[in-house]
Parts: structure tokens; sequence; C-alpha cells
């Protein structure tokens, strides 16, 4: 599969809680690539948690942080490389994004919101309704994460080496789409 890629990154995108930073850890493990999480890199550059971005500096300052980073992420290559689920709202990161292939992690709003129940590190969440705001966020998103080369819809069951092999036998598909459209 490395051969087949040759070196080209792979960007995870997808809502959060769908499982980025977990199986994109993993993924580039069995590639034997580099991992790089944007949010881990913003948050050792600015020196604070992302919920403390967002109260300094607002969601507008995380956003450029963010846009920062993947800037400088793909310059390298051989990555794996977990990306914030709000990435895709800007399109200036579309055309860092497309410097590699970018495959869509997808499941429902049950699912993300059972796992991220407990969970206080992301600040869009800290709402009255936080369901009700992840479905709006999706509705948002959902055409954004639609412009990905690889949609892989994960079921609540399926654990992140699943997911893994699922993503790996779906790359070569995309591969050859991408070189046949080049000989047209
Ligand atoms: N396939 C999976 N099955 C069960 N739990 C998972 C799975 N993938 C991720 N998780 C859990 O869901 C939460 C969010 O995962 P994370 O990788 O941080 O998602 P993201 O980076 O997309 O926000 C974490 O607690 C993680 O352990
Ligand atoms: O969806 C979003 O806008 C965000 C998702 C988070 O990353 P994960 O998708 O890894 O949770 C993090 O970047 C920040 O809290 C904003
Ligand atoms: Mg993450």
């Amino acid at each position: 599969m490395s051969n087949l890629l040759r070196g080209v990154n792979l960007y995870l995108i997808g809502m959060m809680g769908v499982g980025k930073t977990t199986v994109g850890r993993l993924l580039a493990q069995e590639l034997g690539y580099g991992f790089i999480d944007t949010d881990d890199v913003i948050v050792k550059a600015a020196g604070k948690s992302i919920n403390d971005i967002f109260t300094d500096e607002g969601e507008t300052g995380f956003r450029q942080l963010e846009s920062d980073v993947l800037a400088q992420v793909c310059a390298y290559t051989k990555l794996t490389i977990a990306t914030g689920g709000g990435i895709v709202l800007r399109q200036e990161n579309w055309s860092y994004l497309h410097h590699g292939l970018i495959v869509w992690l997808d499941c429902s709003v049950e699912t993300i919101f059972n796992r991220l129940l407990e969970d206080t590190t992301r600040p869009l969440l800290q709402d009255s309704n936080p369901e009700s705001k992840l479905r709006s966020l999706l509705q948002q998103r959902q055409p954004l994460y639609s412009q990905a080369d690889l949609h892989i819809t994960i079921t609540q069951e399926q654990t992140p080496e699943q997911i893994v092999a699922t993503i790996l036998a779906a790359i070569p598909s995309v591969l050859k789409t991408q070189v046949s459209q080049h000989q047209n």
C-alpha cells in the first residue's frame, strides 16, 4: 500500500468524535507513515488548551491557527494527518488538503453523541443541547465533507482496527480513479 501511495499524505476529515485522531494514529502505523494531529500541534504552538484558545481568541483565532498549521504540515510527505472537525470550513484550507488524499470518516450523530457525552474538551459542544448542536454542525458541514476523495461510513460497533482495514481496502480504488482521470 505504501508503494501505491508513493508518499502521498492522507488527511482524515469528519465530525468531532468520529475517531480521526484514534484511527489516524493506527493508520499511520500500518502505512509506516508519520502521524500528525493538527489540534495537538495547535495546542503545543499556542501553549494552551483548545478550550482556552476558544475563550481567549475566539473561534476565529483558533481557525487562523488551524490554517497556519495545515499550511506547514502539507509541505511534508508520508504523513497521516488527523484534522479538527472544522478544518473544512475555510475555503483556503482545501487547497492544502488537496495536496493529499482526503478521507471523510462519517458516522451517525447518535454514535458521536454517546462517545462525547462526558467530554469537556470540545468547546463547540459546551452547549445546553449538545445533540442538537451536533446535528446543526453536521448539516452545515456535510456538503463540505462530501468533497473528500474517499467517504468511509462507519458503524458504532466498528473498532479502530476494522476502520483502518476498511480505509486501506478502499484506497486503491481512488488512486486508480485519479490515474485514469490524468490519462483522459
Ligand atoms: N472506533 C471506535 N470505537 C469506539 N470508540 C472510539 C472509536 N474511535 C474513537 N473512539 C473514542 O471516541 C472518542 C473520540 O475519538 P477521537 O479519535 O478523539 O475523535 P476525533 O479526533 O474525530 O474527534 C475518544 O474517546 C475515542 O477513544
Ligand atoms: O469540529 C470542530 O469545529 C472542532 C473539532 C475539534 O477536533 P476533533 O474533530 O478532533 O474533535 C477541535 O479542532 C475543535 O474543538 C473544533
Ligand atoms: Mg481529533
